[in-house]
């Protein structure tokens, strides 16, 4: 596999997008030309709804992410979010604690994330969330972490480091996800191709993430994505992301209308607790999982965090899911618990 992690070039750009062992980082220019489209929603959109699926699935598709506008959200509402969470983050570590995620029923609350991924995606995770429930009794299930991204140091802007990522590689697990993100930029996407673009803060839009659910239920017509947040800046960077998926205890499969005769159901059915394993778009994608060396997912899982492709040193591991709508604990399987075929390496 290529190494190259581009140390002598010290531009911003280069350094926003060193590439952490995949050595297939773009030049700048490339970056900017590969820029998810925003697509009008709403009102605003054009063309009949099989049209306007079409040119999504393309964008999502081809260009991994749809960025949002004329969603509706004032800035206003947006501005007030994005305030109250600096005044949250900003507050000592004692006084957060009192509501750490680790002594909530429900696993929502403050929690500090310093996971470290290796193999091809080497990144270090350096973000502190706090996750809360839009109704943690009623489906569907909605929620959500603010994120926090310290800003880092002087010296350890230009250094190439593979640490300190930001946020490591990851796909979300539910439905879909709306991101808002404040101006600092650092989200990047992992393209088809195997190379990361930026998809850069746009003002007054919002990024429209697939989730492995939506893969699923399309038969991956939409294909769940890979991001990270690749920070190198002194200044600290705020995200919402909002996800949206089911309730942890209902069943559900490939829509019909997603199968034929030549196409058919590539999943079988399964419920949120128990089978919304972030492995299987791994192989759909045919790039590599990285291994987790610290495991970041000490806390019991709650049915919406990330699928970080998780297949760590003993891929027979068993993970705890825990359904937040009953309190159920159920078994979340890995990729290689389910099948025996191997997964796929980026450059195969
Ligand atoms: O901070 C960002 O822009 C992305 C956050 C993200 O991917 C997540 O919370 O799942
Ligand atoms: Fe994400």
């Amino acid at each position: 596999m290529n190494t190259t992690t581009h140390s002598k070039d010290k531009t911003p750009a280069a350094q926003d997008c060193i590439d952490l062992k995949l050595g297939l980082c773009r030049s700048d220019a490339s970056l900017s030309q590969h820029r998810p489209e925003v697509v009008p929603l709403g009102k605003h959109a054009k063309g009949t709804e099989h049209q306007r699926d079409d040119k999504i699935a393309h964008h999502l598709y081809h260009d991994a992410k749809a960025q949002d506008k004329n969603h509706g959200i004032s800035e206003e509402i947006v501005q007030a979010a994005h305030a109250q969470a600096k005044v949250f983050f900003h507050q000592s570590a004692e006084e957060k604690e009192k509501i750490a995620r680790s002594k909530s029923k429900y696993f929502n609350g403050w929690h500090l994330r310093r996971g470290v991924a290796s193999k091809s995606m080497n990144s270090k995770d350096n973000i502190e969330q706090f996750t809360y429930c839009y109704n943690p009794n009623y489906g569907p299930e909605v929620d959500s972490p603010f994120n926090y991204y310290p800003g880092l140091p002087e010296d350890s802007i230009t250094a190439t480091s593979l640490e300190d990522v930001g946020l490591g590689a990851h796909t979300d697990i539910q439905s879909f996800t709306i991101l808002w993100q404040d101006m600092i930029g650092g989200l990047q996407v992992l393209m088809a191709d195997g190379s990361w673009v930026k998809a850069p803060p746009i003002p007054g839009t919002f990024v429209v993430n697939i989730g492995d659910y939506l893969m699923r239920l399309s038969n991956d017509r939409f294909k769940s994505t890979f991001h990270r947040v690749f920070m190198r800046t002194t200044s600290d960077r705020y995200s919402m992301p909002f996800f949206i998926g089911f309730n942890c205890n209902e069943e559900f499969s490939v829509l019909p209308s997603y199968t034929s005769e030549d196409m058919p159901a590539k999943y079988e059915p399964t419920s949120c607790g128990e089978g919304g394993n972030s492995s299987d778009h791994v192989y759909g994608h045919g790039y590599e999982v990285y291994e987790v060396k610290e495991d970041t997912n000490s806390d019991p899982l709650g049915c919406s965090v990330h699928s970080r492709p998780e297949v760590a040193s003993n891929p027979k591991r068993e993970k705890k899911r825990t359904c937040r709508d009953n309190g159920n604990t159920a078994t979340m399987k890995t990729f290689s618990d389910l099948t025996n075929i191997p997964r796929k390496k980026i450059n195969d």
